[in-house]
């Protein structure tokens, strides 16, 4: 299986380049990085401390969605928009890790979705994956009586909040209870907010040091809590994920997936 990344020389690239590497059945197919990155040129297996591949980083993404069976996106919402056109265009499988998107991002991934296979997922972790459906079940058994918020701290570098992962868990309480996320998120309180809104699910973000990913939601209710958490140790966890996403999707018929299917949950 040829498996292309885009964004190779950030820190999630970085990691899917390793994880290909060392997985059985997969083949390296490029990677690339945006016109004037410094990494350009640079040897694939070198940029990795590995031996030299002798295949280069390019900022060529079209040759990279052509020479490819399926491509895995860690970069920003702007990229993964782009990227999702080649996919469509070249009949390539596409696996998203990007955060941060918008509405309007998302339908264009969908439109993608129908000429070839695309699986996006806000965290690629089998735990957190199995904690989404810890969270709408706990959700679904208390009731409305019980709070719910959702805190989040990642690393001083992220650009984006809440966490992906953080809004999938506010969207998997949120159908445990039969509602919008939308209609019901807190995701900023400053100043003078007035008492908590009943039913709404509230967000808090915290960014510092090198904390790969840490997520808990809390229900707490009069003299009882209950907490739910993930902590990540280590990138490879999401780069392990994707790169099973990514042999999972090529092939597969055309469509929008997620972990769920890949996982079989
Ligand atoms: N779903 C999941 O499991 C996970 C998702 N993420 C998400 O993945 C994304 C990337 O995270 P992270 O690796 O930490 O970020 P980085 O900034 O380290 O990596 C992003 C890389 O993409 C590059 N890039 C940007 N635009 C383009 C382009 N047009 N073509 C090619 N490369 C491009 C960046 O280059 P430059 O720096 O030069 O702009 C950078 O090297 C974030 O949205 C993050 O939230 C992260 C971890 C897990
Ligand atoms: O930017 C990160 O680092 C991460 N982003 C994802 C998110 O926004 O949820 C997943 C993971 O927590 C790491």
């Amino acid at each position: 299986m040829r498996v292309g990344i885009v964004g190779c020389g950030g820190r999630m690239g970085q990691m899917l380049l390793r994880e290909v590497l060392a997985t059985p059945g997969a083949t390296l197919s490029g990677g690339t990085e945006r016109p004037g990155s410094p990494s350009l040129g640079r040897d694939l297996g070198t940029l990795v401390g590995a031996d030299p591949l002798g295949v280069a980083v390019t900022d060529d993404p079209a040759a990279l969605f052509r020479d490819s069976d399926v491509v895995i996106d860690f970069t920003s919402p702007a990229a993964t928009v782009a990227h999702a056109g080649l996919a469509a265009e070249h009949g390539t499988a596409l696996v998203v890790g990007t955060t941060g998107l918008s509405a309007a991002d998302s339908a264009v991934l969908a439109q993608a979705a129908a000429k070839t296979p695309v699986v996006v997922a806000a965290n690629f972790s089998l735990g957190v994956n199995l904690l989404l459906g810890l969270v709408e079940k706990v959700a679904a058994t208390l009731g409305p009586d019980w709070d719910i918020e959702v805190l989040e701290m990642h690393h001083r570098h992220k650009v984006d909040a809440p966490s992906g992962t953080a809004l999938a868990l506010g969207k998997a309480a949120a159908a445990g209870r039969g509602v919008e996320l939308d209609a019901v998120k807190d995701t900023v309180r400053d100043g003078h907010t007035g008492a908590r809104v009943p039913g709404h699910i509230g967000f808090a973000t915290l960014r510092g040091g090198d904390v790969v990913g840490d997520h808990t939601v809390m229900f707490a209710t009069e003299a009882e809590r209950v907490e739910l958490t993930h902590k990540a140790g280590d990138r490879r966890i999401f780069a392990r994920g994707a790169v099973r996403a990514a042999l999972w999707a090529a092939g597969k018929p055309a469509g929008l997936y997620g972990m769920k299917d890949v996982l079989g949950l």
